[in-house]
């Protein structure tokens, strides 16, 4: 299941493109958060996307919008900047390696400011489509195009040949990856205020993990270190 998320759209034109290649790439869902623009204006825009559109979900918060999601995909155009966790980005192509979880989130940000930090704290991956390094910003809805075309081509070569395959995990063991990362975080948060040493692990394992068995390894290695730590400190 794939879902396009836009938090905080501005432009009718834009959210009415994005659902023209929501319909052209075979997109599933739309998630609107707190659209800016007026959405019945925006299906004028939309062609035969439209019924995607009038489907699409409209929520207040951006937790609404990515809480039941199994790999949340966040993209801006400002990506590795030195020194910066949150930014390292990899690309369109990269990304197809990781895209056999269930439900698969693709979060877009506003036309003005982009994505805030909290929200790409909030995801597991930040994705970058390298452009001209002087000028590398998108329009919005371009943006959502080449992605979905990459995800689009990607599908219609077979996984053994188009890169690293990864066996399916199940979102239960992603979660609770993610849960115990987040808690061993906690234990260490004030050496780690910006939140880099969980970004760079949660990141680097969904990046590397092979099938469900490695997943379910590192989920009893983390818990184990955890109850450890707690226990230790009892
Ligand atoms: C006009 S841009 C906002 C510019 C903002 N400075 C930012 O953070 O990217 C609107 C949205 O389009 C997408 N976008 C634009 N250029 C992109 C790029 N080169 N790579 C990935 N996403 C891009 C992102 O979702 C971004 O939030």
């Amino acid at each position: 299941m794939l879902r396009v998320v836009l938090v905080e759209p501005e432009g009718e034109y834009n959210v009415g493109f994005i659902a023209r290649l929501c319909k052209n790439f075979g997109v599933d869902e739309l998630y609107i958060v707190n659209p800016k623009c007026d959405l019945k204006k925006a299906v004028e825009f939309s062609a035969k996307g439209s019924s995607i559109l009038l489907n699409s979900k409209v929520v207040d918060k951006f937790t609404d919008a990515i809480y039941d999601l199994d790999l949340k995909i966040s993209t801006s155009s400002i990506a590795d900047s030195k020194g910066d966790m949150l930014r390292k980005s990899i690309s369109p192509w990269e990304m197809i390696n990781y895209l056999d979880k269930n439900k698969i989130g693709l979060i877009f940000g506003r036309e003005s400011v982009g994505l805030t930090r909290e929200e790409i704290f909030m995801t597991d991956l930040l994705v970058h489509i390298p452009g001209n390094p002087d000028y590398p910003v998108l329009n919005l809805s371009h943006a959502v195009g080449i992605i979905l075309y990459e995800i689009w081509r990607s599908r219609l070569t077979s996984k053994e040949n188009s890169g690293i395959y990864h066996g399916a995990i199940s979102s239960d063991t992603l979660k609770l990856i993610d849960k115990y990362l987040l808690a061993l975080h906690d234990l260490v948060r004030k050496s780690d205020s910006d939140g880099d040493m969980y970004l760079a692990l949660k990141r680097s394992i969904i990046r590397g993990l092979k099938d469900e068995e490695e997943g379910r390894a590192i989920v009893r290695f983390l818990r184990k270190t955890y109850m450890k730590i707690i226990h230790s400190n009892e």
